[in-house]
């Protein structure tokens, strides 16, 4: 029998909508083999999947990544989405979204928009706050979707991807993905507020086609500011890309808090780690301790 392979880019009660690397469009059923008993999570938005000629998916392709709320699969990068005024950078909110995304195993985008509201000593003061990134390979852009600049470099970065935009309320996200996509165009400011209260929107579980080609998708669910379930000191260190120096701290298992001979420490002293992420690290860790570890 024939077989197809596809991307599913939305779920219509019970039906796959997949479509093919010719843009066609097919939809599909769920084969019962498949099923199995956390339903939801069998076949998802995202997915690579493989179906037959009577329209049924016969196999979902192993995943590089999950993202639960909503439930999104296989995504390519996660922009992390800030404006630069109105409302203004939240930087504690933004280390804990990079963290999550590090956890998701996305790799994650910085976006700042709204530069038109700067003046240029603003916007100097905005490029030193987040010359952490460059540390840890994270890109940034800013931008505005009023004025249109940094968009067309967005769009080059992330063509032929799937990308999921996150971030605050009123940060610009439904007017990017207005500019970035294709078909369908979201509504932005009130009406969108009002469309949230819906339950359930289009824009929370589609994959948006590109103009460039490639997918965006809104996931609201990321902006939490909670921290992921980090279970150990170890797991919460790895999620701290800089801190991977090459060279061990004296005691294998230093948690780069009080130790002497710890590695990460000198970094910090010597700015090859910025001071900034390293007291989030000692926040997150205090945070964790607390509330989390201590009442295993
Ligand atoms: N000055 C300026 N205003 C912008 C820019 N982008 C968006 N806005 C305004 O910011 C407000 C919020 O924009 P939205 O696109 O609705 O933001 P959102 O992130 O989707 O907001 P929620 O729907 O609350 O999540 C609107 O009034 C936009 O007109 C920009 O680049 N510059
Ligand atoms: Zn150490």
């Amino acid at each position: 029998m024939v077989l197809i392979e596809g991307i599913v880019i939305n779920k219509i009660q019970g039906f796959y909508n997949i479509k093919t690397e010719d843009n066609k469009e097919f939809l599909c059923k769920l084969r019962g083999l498949l099923k199995r008993k956390d339903k939801k999570e069998n076949c998802t938005v995202g997915d690579h999947v493989v179906f037959d000629a009577d329209g049924f998916i016969t196999e979902v392709k192993e995943r590089k990544n999950l993202l639960l709320r909503p439930l999104v699969a296989n995504i390519d990068h996660i922009v992390i989405q800030f404006a630069a005024k109105d409302p203004l950078i939240d930087y504690e909110r933004l280390n804990i979204l990079l963290l999550n995304s590090f956890y998701y195993k996305i790799p994650p985008i910085i976006v700042v928009n709204k530069i038109d509201l700067l003046t240029e000593d603003e916007k100097e003061e905005i490029i030193k706050n987040l010359d952490f990134l460059k540390n840890i390979d994270i890109p940034y852009f800013m931008i505005s979707t009023e004025t249109g600049e940094g968009i067309e470099e967005i769009k080059n970065y992330i063509k032929d991807s799937i990308t999921a935009f996150s971030g605050p309320s009123g940060v610009g996200k439904s007017s990017i993905l207005n500019l970035l996509q294709s078909e369908r165009v979201l509504a932005t400011g009130e009406t969108s507020k009002r469309l949230r209260a819906g339950k359930h929107t289009t824009r929370d579980s589609n994959l948006l086609p590109m103009k460039a080609g490639g997918y965006v998708i809104d996931t609201p669910g990321f902006s939490s500011v909670e921290l992921p379930d980090i279970k150990t000191p170890a797991e919460l260190m790895g999620l701290f890309p800089e801190f991977d120096l090459g060279i061990g701290c004296k005691f294998s298992n230093c948690i780069h808090i009080n130790e002497p001979g710890c590695v990460v420490k000198e970094a910090v002293e010597n700015n090859q780690i910025s001071q900034k992420r390293y007291d989030f690290y000692k926040r997150c860790y205090d945070k964790l301790k607390n509330e989390r570890w201590n009442r295993i």
